[in-house]
C-alpha cells in the first residue's frame, strides 16, 4: 500500500493506494468519528463492491443510499434522495458519509456531506480511474444545473480517500480512457517527464497492467495533492487543473450530460485549447501534434462534437467558474508542460477554433 498527504494543516488526510483495500477492514474505521455510517454509492456499483466494504463497517450502526447511475441524476433533485436516506436513518452531525463510486457520487455525496445539518464527516472510496486521479482528492463537491456543469457545490475535504485499485477490473474499457484524459492532464500541465512515461507506457495502462495502473495514480494524486495543498480554494495554481474544462464542460453540457463522458470533453476541450496555444505562437504544430497522439493512444477524442456552434461554445463556455466580471478565462499552453490562466488570447484565433477552422 502507497500513502500521499493532502497537507491542509489540522484538515490534512491522508489517499492509501494499493489492490485490495477495500477488504482491509482496519483502515476505514480509523476515520469514523461517531457511531454511524451512510454508505453512498449507485445502482451499478453498490451491487458490486458495498458488501466487501460493509465488513469494514461492522460496529457501526450502518446505512446505505444507492442513487440511480450516471452523470444526467448529477442533479438537485437526485441529491436530495440523500438528504432523504439520511433523515429516514436518523444520521446526525456524528455520522460520517462514505461516497462508494466515480466522480458522480464522490461529487454528489460530497455535497450531501457539506451541506447536510451544514457540514458531515465523509470519506471518498472511489471506484473509476477517473475518480482516483482526480475527483476524490481535493474537495470540490457538487452537481449539475441543466445550464452548466458542477454550477452549485462547496469545498469540503475528506477524512480520507481509499483507492482500491482492484475495482478497476470491473470498469468498462472506455470508463477507463476516459479516465486517463485527466491523468495526461498532470502530464501537460507540469511533468514532460510523465507524459513521457504515459505515452510508453499507455498500452500496459490500457490493457490494465496492475504496476502501471498503480504509478499512474500515484503520480496523478500526487500532482493533485500538492496543488490542493498550495491553493486549496482555486485563487491561482489551482485552476491550471481546468485545462480542457472550459471547452469540455461547453461539449458535456451542450451534448447533454451523459452523451460526451467528462474524460472525453477534457480530452476533445484540451486539443482546443492546444490548437489556441499553437495560433497564439506559444506551441509549435509538432507540440499539436503531440497533444493529438497521445489522446488517440489513449483512444479517446480529438475532435470535438460537429453539432456545437461556435455560439454554443461561447455561451457554455461565459458561464464558466473561471470568468471574472464578464471576461472568459482560459487556461492555455504556454509550452509544452507549461500551463498558464489568461484572458489575453487573439478574438480571433479563438473564434476560428470554435469554428474548426
Ligand atoms: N470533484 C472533482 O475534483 C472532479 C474532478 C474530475 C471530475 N469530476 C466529476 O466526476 C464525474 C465523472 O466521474 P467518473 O468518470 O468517475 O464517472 P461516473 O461516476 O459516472 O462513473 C462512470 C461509470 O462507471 C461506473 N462505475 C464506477 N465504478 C465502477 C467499477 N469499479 N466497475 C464498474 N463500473 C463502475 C459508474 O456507475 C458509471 O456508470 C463528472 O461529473 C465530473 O464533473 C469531479
Ligand atoms: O480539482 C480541481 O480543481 C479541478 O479542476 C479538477 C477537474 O478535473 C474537475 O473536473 C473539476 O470538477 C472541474 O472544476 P470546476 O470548478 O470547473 O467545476
Ligand atoms: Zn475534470
Amino acid at each position: 500500500m502507497q500513502k500521499l498527504t493532502v497537507e491542509l494543516g489540522d484538515r490534512s488526510y491522508p489517499i492509501y493506494i494499493g489492490a485490495g483495500l477495500l477488504k482491509r477492514t482496519d483502515l476505514l474505521p480509523d476515520f469514523i468519528k461517531g457511531k454511524s455510517v451512510i454508505t453512498v454509492s449507485n445502482e451499478t456499483v453498490a451491487p458490486l463492491y458495498a458488501e466487501t466494504l460493509n465488513k469494514s463497517l461492522e460496529g457501526f450502526k450502518a446505512s446505505s443510499v444507492e442513487l440511480p447511475d450516471g452523470e444526467v441524476y448529477k442533479t438537485l433533485t437526485v441529491l436530495d434522495q440523500i438528504f432523504t436516506g439520511m433523515l429516514e436513518n436518523h444520521c446526525d452531525r456524528q455520522t460520517t458519509l462514505v461516497a462508494l463510486g466515480g466522480g458522480v457520487v464522490g461529487d454528489m455525496g460530497g455535497f450531501a456531506a457539506a451541506s447536510y445539518q451544514r457540514g458531515i464527516n465523509f470519506i471518498q472510496v472511489p471506484t473509476t480511474l477517473l475518480s482516483m486521479v482526480d475527483s476524490s482528492v481535493g474537495g470540490k463537491t457538487g452537481v449539475n444545473h441543466p445550464l452548466g456543469k458542477n454550477m452549485i457545490g462547496a469545498f469540503h475535504q475528506p477524512q480520507c480517500v481509499v483507492i482500491d485499485t482492484e475495482t478497476l477490473d470491473t470498469l468498462s474499457d472506455r470508463e477507463l480512457s476516459a479516465g486517463i484524459a485527466e491523468v495526461l492532464k498532470y502530464g501537460f500541465i507540469n511533468d514532460l517527464k510523465f507524459l513521457e512515461w504515459l505515452e510508453e507506457n499507455m498500452s500496459l495502462l490500457l490493457a490494465r497492467d496492475p504496476e502501471a495502473l498503480a504509478y499512474a495514480i500515484y503520480i496523478s494524486c500526487k500532482h493533485k495533492a500538492a496543488t490542493v495543498a498550495a491553493d486549496e480554494r482555486e485563487a491561482g495554481q489551482r485552476a491550471l487543473l481546468n485545462l480542457g474544462h472550459t471547452f469540455g464542460h461547453a461539449i458535456e453540457t451542450g451534448m447533454g450530460y451523459g452523451n460526451w463522458l467528462h474524460g472525453e470533453g477534457v480530452a476533445a476541450g484540451t486539443v482546443m485549447a492546444a490548437e489556441l496555444s499553437m495560433k497564439m505562437g506559444w506551441i509549435s504544430e509538432a507540440d499539436l501534434s503531440y497533444v493529438k497522439h497521445l489522446f488517440t493512444l489513449a483512444k479517446l477524442p480529438i475532435e470535438p462534437p460537429s453539432e456545437l456552434t461556435a455560439d454554443d461554445y461561447r455561451l457554455h463556455m461565459m458561464r464558466d467558474k473561471k470568468t471574472k466580471d464578464g471576461v472568459m478565462n482560459l487556461i492555455l499552453m504556454h509550452k509544452l508542460g507549461e500551463c498558464i490562466q489568461t484572458s489575453d488570447y487573439d478574438a480571433q484565433a479563438f473564434q476560428e477554433v470554435l469554428e474548426r477552422v
